[in-house]
């Protein structure tokens, strides 16, 4: 993982699995975008990483961990730097790191991250938690840099499987991949599968709260934690005692999506579920995205509910960037069923569909978007390489606050983006009372790209807001929807999470700036 790690510096995934573009669109970009490639990215070994510990810092961290587990090296900083947003691509790209950390160190059990905290605790020494590193919110760099990242690459076990209760405890650091992989040998899934899926870890999706591509059917990460133990500056927190309780608030949920900044989950017990025997995606095509909605909320609300539901609005079917394009207009909606009853429910559903207006294209677009669902990324990689930007969003509403958000969000990028750019989206989240949107810009770099995006991002973000949507519905909030986030809470919310976090870490060393800005000075 780590040399994989080194491979995917400055992108997404390795150079061995890049994805050209293809031909058309790289002559649409240089004829209609007109964009030039860039120079090449920075070398990893070039990047500059002066020593900052002090020999007394380094030498009580290494009495936890071991020496070779507490790394100075340039080059190991500068991969945990930051996460996977097209600016931190563009960082990286450039060579210029602005939350370069001092060390990286990696315990070995929960004990050890206990052990670390308190050194960092006594050193006023902030400590990144850092999981598959793919944040695309700013939640591995700090304002300041100069902090240690704490890497749990090294907690990487089942620990448990209870068949009987359909649970698993799973390490924190374990990539979903291989949590999966140890799983199937139980015959059980998590059926989280994110677009981030062959990086991310365990911990990480409990820490942001993040939602997969079959979240229809599996739901999404918060779903499937029955339980966590985390470590603070303060001690050890153990949550989660039985399927469901009314004894006081849940602490649970206290910790899903606190990235980091109130302790460090070091395992997660998970619902899990049988290895589907059966697996069915389909394609349909509706008139127009207000019709693919309607049907997407009448399968939400009353049932037959698939495992991925995921509807393109006009122009991303187009583009085919979720699935195939048919060139024949409309919206294309991926139906997926997973399981053991699958022919049983794709006819049912099939049913629902077509009475609200669906036309079925059988199944090929739908095995085409399984076949395709990681590519997305590994086609940013190469749009950053023919000089092209491309970036996403995401948000959520309810049912009746949807079409206003995807208007007010579509405009506030267009009135922000240079001609020509592109807005794509897609809805592959569904509830009862509502679904999430996820907008795709694409446009030339510019002079200033990272400028550029950050200008129309805020205007994105301003506009979810008044528009009554979430600042994010899986992203997390990190250091970039900090500003928002406080709207969406309020000033008293706002405070209370200040006030859990001075109880779990007075010393204020957890990701400091990472999801609510720091008290300021009185
Ligand atoms: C190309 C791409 C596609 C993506 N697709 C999706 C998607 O489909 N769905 C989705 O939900 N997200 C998606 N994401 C966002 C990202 O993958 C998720 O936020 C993911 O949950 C992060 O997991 P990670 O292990 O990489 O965490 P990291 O990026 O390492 O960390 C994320 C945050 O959590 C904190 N953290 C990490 N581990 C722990 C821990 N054990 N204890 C406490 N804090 C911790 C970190 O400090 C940081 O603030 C995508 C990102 C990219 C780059």
């Amino acid at each position: 993982m780590r040399e994989e790690r080194r491979a995917g510096w400055a992108r997404w995934g390795t150079p061995e699995h890049a994805k050209p573009l293809p031909e058309a669109v790289a002559g649409l970009l240089k004829q209609v975008f007109e964009v030039t490639p860039p120079a090449a990215p920075a070398a990893l070994d070039a990047v500059a990483a002066p020593a900052e510990l002090a020999a007394d810092t380094l030498a009580a961290l290494a009495a936890v961990v071991g020496a070779e587990h507490v790394d100075t090296a340039a080059a190991e900083r500068a991969l945990h730097a930051s996460g996977k947003s097209t600016p931190d691509l563009f960082h990286q790209r450039a060579g210029e790191l602005p939350a370069l950390p001092a060390a990286v160190v990696a315990p070995a059990d929960h004990d050890q991250v206990l052990a670390v905290l308190a050194v960092c605790a006594a050193h006023r020494l902030a400590v990144v938690p850092f999981g598959g590193g793919t944040s695309v919110v700013g939640g591995l760099s700090p304002e300041t840099g100069g902090h240690i990242t704490l890497d749990l690459r090294r907690l990487d076990r089942l620990v448990a499987v209870d068949p009987v209760s359909r649970t698993a405890v799973l390490q924190a650091g374990l990539p979903a991949p291989r949590a999966d992989e140890l799983l199937a040998a139980h015959g059980f899934t998590l059926g989280h599968v994110p677009q981030s899926y062959e990086y991310a870890t365990i911990g990480g999706f409990a820490a942001t709260r993040s939602s997969g591509q079959a979240s229809a059917g599996y739901g999404r990460f918060d779903d499937m934690v029955v339980g966590m133990t985390v470590a603070t500056p303060r001690g050890t927190l153990t949550t989660g005692r039985a399927p469901a309780s009314s004894a006081g608030p849940d602490l649970r949920r206290l910790f899903l999506g606190s990235e980091g900044a109130f302790g460090v989950i070091t395992d997660v017990t998970v619902r899990v579920r049988p290895l589907a025997a059966q697996r069915r995606y389909e394609g349909w095509r509706f008139p127009s995205f207000v019709d693919g909605v309607a049907a997407a909320r009448r399968l939400a609300q009353d049932g037959p509910r698939p495992t991925v539901l995921r509807l393109s609005d006009e122009v991303e079917t187009m583009l085919g960037a979720t699935g195939r394009g048919r060139g024949d207009g409309g919206c294309l909606l991926v139906v997926g069923h997973e399981g053991a009853s699958v022919d049983r429910v794709a006819a049912e559903t099939a049913d629902v569909l077509r009475e609200c207006g669906g036309e079925s294209l059988g199944t090929e677009p739908g095995e085409q978007w399984a076949a395709h669902r990681f590519d997305a990324p590994y086609l940013r990689d190469a749009l950053l390489d023919a000089g092209a930007f491309a970036e996403t969003l995401e948000t959520a509403a309810f049912w009746s606050a949807l079409p206003g958000l995807y208007e007010a969000v579509r405009e506030a990028l267009f009135a922000a983006l240079p001609v020509p750019s592109m807005v794509l989206c897609h809805v592959s989240h569904v509830y009862e009372t509502g679904a999430s949107l996820y907008f795709t810009v694409v446009t030339a770099f510019g002079d200033e790209p990272v400028a550029r995006w950050q200008r129309a991002k805020a205007a994105a973000n301003d506009a979810i807001i008044a528009a009554g949507g979430t600042i994010s519905h899986h992203h997390g909030v990190g250091t970039e929807h900090r500003d928002w986030f406080a709207q969406e809470v309020g000033p008293l919310g706002v405070d209370v999470l200040r006030a859990v976090k001075r109880e779990l870490d007075p010393a204020g060393v957890l990701n400091p700036g990472i999801l609510v800005a720091p008290r300021p000075a009185p």
